[in-house]
């Protein structure tokens, strides 16, 4: 066999395998982040089988409501919830878990507890679960230095405290991108295997992309940044191309193609919400991850979004994030208003 052939075999690469070749790296890791790994992906394959039905599930009942069994139909993101807080706590290795979805913290039970604080957004796009467009499951995790006296400050913290950082998105196929703090990589759900497979390896945003995504019914509310930026997008001073407009209002639909494509995604402050719409913690701080490992930059209008420290584990914030050379432009829009009104 020549070398090439060689190298194409090993390439067949399971999420497991992957985590394992990482913390091979860490000689002084025991295990515990590849447990608390594997329970995230178990987390993410039951939504995805339970993604798969949401239409099936309608025939019996609505979700919220009975079926015709007289059971509860559970909603699709409390369903989920309990699904990642259950993975999470049975995989002994965390101490405190934020969800979107809970509105205080989850201390663990002293005797379950590990080093690992996650915070995570169970399904995020939930709107578009009606009409099957693509949904998913956000994630990022801290690393805790001891297990007793816990309280908010160890969540409290900036997001570039993160050891990792991901998403899975259950759209046409089952994909989970994953960042430990050295690159990104893309692994795909073989649901006849049960297995993820590495599919995306070293995934690196294009320096510039071609691609804005924005909820552009907020324009009236708008900051003069933006709508300086949106419209320099459609009308390009430099005389190159406009570029096009792909909003899917999942924000891990949205991230991912950005991931892929290159361009911006951005949900900006406005008059409405000064402080945007996503959650800090675990939305705009996972995805803030991911851009930065992948080689693009994330922006709140203000400052490097890792750099924020949050006040409280539901805040939200604004933000720009996606190829390097858009995010500049932005930044330097913004500095240039800043400079006008001073
Ligand atoms: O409908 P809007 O205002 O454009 O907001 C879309 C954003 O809201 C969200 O749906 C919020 O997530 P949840 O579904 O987890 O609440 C993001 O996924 C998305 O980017
Ligand atoms: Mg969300
Ligand atoms: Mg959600």
């Amino acid at each position: 066999m020549d070398h090439a052939a060689e190298a194409h075999r090993t390439d067949l690469m399971t999420i497991t395998r992957h985590v394992l070749n990482e913390q091979s790296k860490h000689p002084e890791a025991r295990g515990a982040f590849t447990i608390l790994l594997n329970h995230i992906v178990l987390g993410c394959k039951f939504v995805c089988s339970a993604v798969s039905k949401a239409g099936l599930a309608k025939l019996i009942g609505l979700a919220g409501e009975t079926n015709v069994q007289g059971e509860e139909q559970k909603k699709l993101d409390v369903l989920s919830n309990e699904v990642f807080v259950k993975a999470l706590i049975s995989s002994g290795q965390t101490s405190i878990l934020i969800s979107e979805e809970d509105e205080d913290a989850t201390f663990v039970d002293p005797s379950k507890r590990g080093r690992y604080v996650v915070v995570f957004d169970p399904l995020d796009g939930s709107s578009n679960i009606d009409c099957g467009v693509s949904i998913g499951t956000i994630f990022g995790i801290y690393m805790v230095e001891h297990k007793n006296d816990l309280s908010l400050e160890d969540v409290l913290q900036p997001g570039e405290n993160m050891v990792a950082a991901g998403y899975c998105m259950y759209g046409s196929s089952c994909t989970l991108v994953l960042s430990t703090g050295n690159g990104v990589n893309g692994f795909t759900l073989d649901p006849s295997l049960g297995e993820f497979i590495l599919t995306h390896p070293d995934i690196k945003i294009p320096k510039k992309g071609k691609i804005y995504s924005i909820n552009e019914g907020n324009a009236k509310n708008w900051d003069k940044a933006t709508a300086k930026y949106v419209e320099n997008c459609k009308f390009p001073k430099d005389g190159s191309s406009p570029k096009s407009l792909r909003y899917i209002g999942s924000m891990v639909a949205d991230v991912h193609r950005t991931l892929l494509y290159g361009g911006i995604f951005m949900y900006p402050a406005d008059k409405k919400s000064p402080n945007g719409k996503l959650r800090l913690l675990y939305e705009v701080f996972p995805m803030s991850y991911l851009m930065e490992q992948a080689g693009g930059q994330a922006f709140t209008g203000k400052q490097r979004a890792l750099e924020l420290v949050p006040n409280n584990i539901h805040e939200r914030s604004p933000v720009f994030l996606g190829s390097h050379g858009d995010v500049e432009e932005v930044k330097k829009i913004y500095a240039a208003v800043e400079e006008e009104s001073t």
